[in-house]
């Protein structure tokens, strides 16, 4: 399958040109960064430290996407919105990591799906998607005397919080309580906030250092607490992820698709 990498000077998009070149299946056929980005020119796979693959990064999508049969798309809210049209329009299948996401967003994300396939995912990775599900059976089960915190650490140079797998989290555990997420999230406490209300899905964001994700659900009950927490140990965790979305992508109907259908565990 011919792969774009959007962003692809950026800490995901080096490690998915990395990724692309060890699967079996896939090609990196273009690599993208916005213009006035100083990767312009330059090897995609010298700057992922694989070695030239003789693919320049570009800033012209239009000429790429239209060879090509995917893109994985680690970027920022504003490039995905403009990639996903892009995308679309050449009818290839489009995966897209990048968090931070607003409604408006979401809504460009759904448009595209009805003429491409888009897979996207606040957290590509097996073990998030799983513990997602075992958030959602734990909130379907336990009553609201037990609170539900999500809390989240990264790295220094995340800019966006809640983390995208944060909110992932949230939403999973907001289904099992079989209430929308939006009406019964607290963020960002400061000051004199008041008792925590009844049937509240809180947020937490630590920062910094060289943290890659790490992510709790804590439901606190009277005199007892149970702890789902997940580590990423590893970059590649959501390249391989990303790239087995693309894989599975290929020949599907147009739609909005997410990690958890690619992995199959939307059902559970
Ligand atoms: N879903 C998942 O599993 C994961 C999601 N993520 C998400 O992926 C996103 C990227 O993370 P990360 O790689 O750490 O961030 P980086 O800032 O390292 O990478 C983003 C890259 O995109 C480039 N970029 C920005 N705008 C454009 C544009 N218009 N066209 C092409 N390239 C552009 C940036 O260039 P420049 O730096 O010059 O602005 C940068 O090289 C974040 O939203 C993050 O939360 C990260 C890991 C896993
Ligand atoms: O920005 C990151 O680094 C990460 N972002 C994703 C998120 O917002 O949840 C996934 C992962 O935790 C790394």
């Amino acid at each position: 399958m011919r792969l774009v990498v959007v962003g692809a000077a950026g800490r995901m998009g080096r490690m998915l040109v990395k990724t692309i070149h060890e699967t079996p299946g896939a090609t990196l056929s273009g690599a993208i960064e916005h213009s006035g980005s100083i990767a312009l020119g330059q090897d995609a796979g010298l700057l992922a430290g694989i070695g030239e693959t003789g693919v320049k990064i570009v800033d012209d999508p239009l000429p790429v996407f239209a060879k090509a049969e995917g893109v994985l798309d680690f970027t920022t809210p504003e490039a995905t919105s403009h990639f996903a049209e892009l995308a679309a329009q050449a009818r290839i299948v489009h995966v897209v990591g990048t968090t931070g996401l607003a409604q408006a967003d979401m809504a460009r994300l759904e448009a595209a799906a009805r003429h491409a396939v888009v897979i996207q995912s606040g957290n590509m990775s097996l073990g998030v998607n799983l513990l997602a599900a075992l958030a959602r059976k734990v909130a379907s089960t336990l009553g609201e005397e037990f609170d539900i915190e999500v809390v989240e650490m990264h790295h220094r140079n995340k800019v966006d919080a809640p983390s995208g797998t944060a909110l992932l989290l949230g939403e999973a555990a907001a289904q099992g309580r079989g209430v929308p997420l939006a009406d019964n999230s607290e963020r960002g406490r400061d000051g004199v906030t008041g008792a925590r209300k009844p049937g509240a899905i809180g947020f937490a964001s630590l920062r910094g250092g060289t943290v890659i994700g790490e992510h709790s659900v804590i439901f606190a009950g009277p005199f007892e607490r149970i702890v789902l927490s997940h580590m990423a140990e590893d970059r590649s965790l959501f390249s391989r992820g990303a790239v087995r979305a693309a894989l599975w992508g290929k020949g599907k109907k147009p739609g909005l698709y997410s990690m958890a259908d690619v992995l199959g565990l939307a059902d559970i």
